[in-house]
Formats: C-alpha cells, sequence, structure tokens
C-alpha cells in the first residue's frame, strides 16, 4: 500500500497528557498549551474531559479551559465524554466534538469506567442519540488493543467486535490505543488487518503509548497499513491512570519529524511546536519526552 500525502494528527496532549499529572496545573497553563498547540498548526486538539472529577482529578476545570481557550476557525476543540452526564456538561461548555471511550480488555474497563465492556456500549448509545441531536460527531477509542496491564495480550480479534460496535452506533472515526505501549510493528499490522474487515481502514486511527519505545515503528507499520490519523502528545506528556507503568503517548514533535521525512503533510510548524512542548515542560518541571525536541534544543 502506498504512503498518504496527508496524514491528520490528533493532539492528546492537554487531556491524555495532563490527565496523569499529579501536581496541580492550573487552568491558565492549560489554556496556554492549547493556544499554542493550536498557533503551531494544530488542526484537532482534545482539550480536557467530563468525566468524574473523583476518578480523574486533573480534568476537573475542563469546562474553564474551554471558555478561556482562543478558539480558531477550523480547529477541532474535543472533549471526552463517559456518559450522559458527561456529554451535557460538555454541551454545555459548548464543546462540539466529544470521544467516548471504550475497551478491549473486562478488566481495563471495569478499572477505567467502572463497567463491563457491554455496559459501556450502552452507555454510549444516549450519547449518540443525543449527540446525533445536537450535530454533535462523535469520535470512539478502544483502550488495550495490544495488551492490557490487568489481562496481558489481547488479539486483534477481541478488538474487532468493540471497534465495530463503536463504528456502528455512528462514530465517525475509531481510535485503537495501545494504552500499554507493548506492541510491535508487527502486532500494529496484525490489529489493521484484522479490525479493516469490520471497519474502513479510513475510519481508524492509531494512538500509541511508547512504554516499549515502540511507537514510531508502529506508526510507520501503521502507514504500511493505510491508516492516516495519528493520536500524539506534545513533549510525550502523559501515561494512564489506570495503566501503570505506561509512559506517555508518542511525542507529537517525533510523529511529525517523522512525517516530513515521509514527505507527508500536516500542516503543523514544527519550530512552534517544539516551543509549545518546551514551555508545558517546563512547567511541570520534567524532562521533554519527545527526542526531537531533545534534539533540536542541544544544538
Ligand atoms: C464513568 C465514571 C463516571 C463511572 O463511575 P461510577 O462511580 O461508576 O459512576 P456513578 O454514575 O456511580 O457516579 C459516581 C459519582 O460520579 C459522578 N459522575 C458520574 N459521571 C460524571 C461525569 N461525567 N462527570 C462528573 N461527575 C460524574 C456522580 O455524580 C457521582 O457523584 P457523587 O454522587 O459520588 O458525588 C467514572 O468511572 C469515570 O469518570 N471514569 C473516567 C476514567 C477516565 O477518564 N480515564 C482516562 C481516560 S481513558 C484513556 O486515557 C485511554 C485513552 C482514551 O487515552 C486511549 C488509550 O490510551 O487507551
Amino acid at each position: 500500500m502506498s504512503l498518504p500525502t496527508h496524514v491528520r494528527l490528533v493532539e492528546v496532549g492537554p487531556r491524555d497528557g495532563l490527565q496523569n499529572e499529579a501536581q496541580p496545573i492550573t487552568v491558565a497553563d492549560k489554556v496556554r498549551l492549547v493556544d499554542d498547540l493550536s498557533e503551531a498548526g494544530l488542526s484537532y486538539i482534545e482539550v480536557g474531559s467530563f468525566v468524574s472529577p473523583k476518578w480523574v482529578p486533573q480534568m476537573a476545570g475542563s469546562a474553564e479551559v474551554f471558555s478561556a481557550i482562543k478558539q480558531r476557525a477550523g480547529v477541532t476543540y474535543a472533549a471526552l465524554a463517559p456518559n450522559l452526564r458527561g456529554f451535557e456538561d460538555a454541551l454545555a461548555a459548548g464543546v462540539k466534538e466529544v470521544a467516548v471511550f471504550a475497551a478491549a480488555s473486562e478488566a481495563f474497563s471495569q478499572r477505567n469506567i467502572n463497567c463491563s465492556i457491554s455496559e459501556s456500549l450502552k452507555r454510549f448509545e444516549p450519547i449518540m442519540d443525543a449527540a446525533h441531536a445536537h450535530g454533535i460527531r462523535v469520535r470512539g477509542y478502544v483502550s488495550c488493543v495490544l495488551g492490557c496491564p490487568y489481562e496481558g495480550k489481547v488479539n486483534a480479534e477481541q478488538v474487532a467486535p468493540v471497534a465495530k460496535a463503536l463504528h456502528d452506533m455512528g462514530c465517525y472515526e475509531v481510535s485503537l490505543g495501545d494504552t500499554l505501549g507493548s506492541g510491535t510493528a508487527g502486532d500494529t499490522r496484525r490489529l489493521f488487518e484484522v479490525v479493516a474487515q469490520q471497519v474502513p481502514r479510513a475510519q481508524l486511527a492509531g494512538h500509541f503509548h511508547d512504554t516499549y519505545g515502540q511507537a514510531l515503528a508502529n506508526v510507520y507499520a501503521s502507514l504500511l497499513e493505510g491508516i492516516h490519523v495519528f493520536d500524539s502528545s506534545v513533549a510525550g506528556l502523559g501515561g494512564c491512570p489506570y495503566a501503570k507503568g505506561a509512559t506517555g503517548n508518542i511525542a507529537t514533535e517525533d510523529v511529525l519529524y517523522l512525517l516530513q521525512g515521509l514527505g507527508i503533510e500536516t500542516g503543523i510548524d514544527l519550530d512552534r511546536l517544539i516551543a509549545a512542548g518546551q514551555r508545558i515542560s517546563q512547567v511541570l518541571g520534567r524532562a521533554n519526552g519527545s527526542r526531537v525536541a531533545k534534539a533540536h534544543s542541544a544544538q
């Protein structure tokens, strides 16, 4: 399969990245991050989550963040909603696109959203109805597509029915998440080959954590499988509160560098993106997780 000429990057740093930080982060710092990212040319930014603050305290100020960001034309600002309550809160905050999130592993589903996979899919149905009524687009996630922190190996055959269920209920795109970051390029190719029998490749995305250092190879393997949407996190921020030891998502800077080397367009300015990542890393007082940003600042 030939490589795409254009790739869309879904920036999940403000949500998937910051949700895992133990220290308090001010609304102003979150807003600055989102604005820096839109100014760097990201066209899709996951800004926050409308989840229980008891489960993920760091996302508690998401409505305030939405009301303070500079919303640029052509940029999608999205939020996670685990249930109808979350969807309604997102709607009240002016959110125009939401994401629902299921898992391919029962144990992770219980730890993350306190219900079984089938209960979660039932819970999403009223969200889909309400979203349809309000003209809101819904993206879907499947976590633990290549491994589960509680159950170990996850087969592509476990992932495909969950992805299909999300697609069938109206998610316009389903992002397959290697939450644990343990998958290899071979696993990734097989995953897309199997899932693409149920959901068109053009409606699938890759979401890779870099715990085992395989994320960039997995992006390349996905490109070879005809996937052209990837989730990534500036400065490699994050992890998952319910996947102990999992590191951040693949750094947006590193994916962008790979794509530029392949002549694939994204519309993102690498220098501005690196500056955004450096700034949030300083705010958090942690090393920048992007290899490209580190190399750039060493020059
Ligand atoms: C789904 C629930 C709410 C179920 O949690 P529950 O305890 O079963 O829910 P409940 O309906 O029994 O409600 C319990 C309390 O939460 C409140 N509540 C109920 N819903 C909401 C809401 N929407 N917003 C705010 N508050 C809410 C509700 O009002 C009640 O408050 P109380 O009476 O105790 O004061 C909970 O498990 C939860 O919020 N989980 C979120 C977990 C999460 O955000 N995980 C991280 C995102 S997923 C991820 O990172 C993976 C991904 C997407 O990046 C891909 C990958 O890498 O794999």
